[in-house]
């Protein structure tokens, strides 16, 4: 696991969209898993704002995110279909047709998380996943448990994610209390990983993801067992780290 500290969200925010530039740059047909939350929005702007130079060509990229909430149709201003169109894909030149999200608006679990499970692989698993990470240590959906879990499925949010998200709803009695996220098998397929974070907020999560044991009470802890996963983050946020 690398770790890149940097001064702040700004500098974060640049840092990992020269790394996704790079990436499609090298690779113009990549694959890329990506993220919502607040934490990758500075990374998306900045990626938009070369795209709009003509500096980054998304044109041949396909993207596949990594969760939904369960229940909000594809245009709820809420749903991260729509988060992802108004953040990042309405501002690049990227065929739409290309972009992925779990299909929360299917109330059939199984078979919405079988489909999707089916066309991550069939595109061979993302070269480069961008994740942001929860308070409590989870990436994606996946909240902290006994086991690391496996394919896409659906999760009962903890109490701390539906509070944290509260924010970005009218109130918190309409966060949805379910999810579709891929699981932390999924993820550890793709062949690098990026993780943003910032703030003091993190500094315990990015602590027990960088520095603790493997464990799935932090299922980001996984992620020292990758062999291509990078940190970025501010020096908030990894203050609590050895480092
Ligand atoms: N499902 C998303 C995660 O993918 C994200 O990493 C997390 C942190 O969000 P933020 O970046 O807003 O702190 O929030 C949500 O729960």
């Amino acid at each position: 696991m690398r770790i890149v500290r940097t001064t702040d969200y700004k500098d974060m925010s640049r840092k990992a969209a020269n790394i996704i530039s790079a990436q499609v740059i090298l690779k113009p047909d990549s694959v890329l898993g990506l993220a919502t939350g607040s934490t990758p929005i500075g990374t998306y702007r900045q990626l938009a704002e070369w795209c709009a130079k003509g500096d980054c060509d998304f044109s041949h990229v396909s993207t596949y995110n990594l969760d939904e909430y369960r229940g909000l149709s594809h245009d709820h201003v809420q749903s991260y279909h729509y988060f992802m169109r108004k953040n990042f894909f309405d501002h690049i030149n990227i065929d739409l047709a290309n972009t992925h999200v779990p299909d929360g608006a299917n109330p059939d679990y199984d078979a919405a998380c079988a489909e999707y499970d089916r066309i991550v692989a069939d595109a061979g698993y993302p070269d480069l996943q961008l994740l942001g990470i929860g308070r409590n240590g989870h990436i994606g959906f996946n909240e902290p448990d006994s086991v690391f879990s496996k394919g896409t499925h659906m999760v009962n949010l903890t109490q701390s994610t539906i509070d944290a998200n509260s924010r970005l709803f009218d109130s918190p009695d309409e966060v949805p209390r379910q999810a579709y996220t891929m699981g932390v098998q999924t993820i550890m397929y793709a062949h690098s990983i990026l993780v943003v974070a910032n703030g003091e907020d993190k500094a315990d999560a990015v602590r027990a993801m960088c520095f603790g044991p493997v464990d799935p009470q932090c299922p980001a802890s996984i992620l020292q067992l990758h062999t291509n996963c990078t940190v970025i983050a501010d020096e908030a946020a990894l203050s609590k780290c050895p480092l």
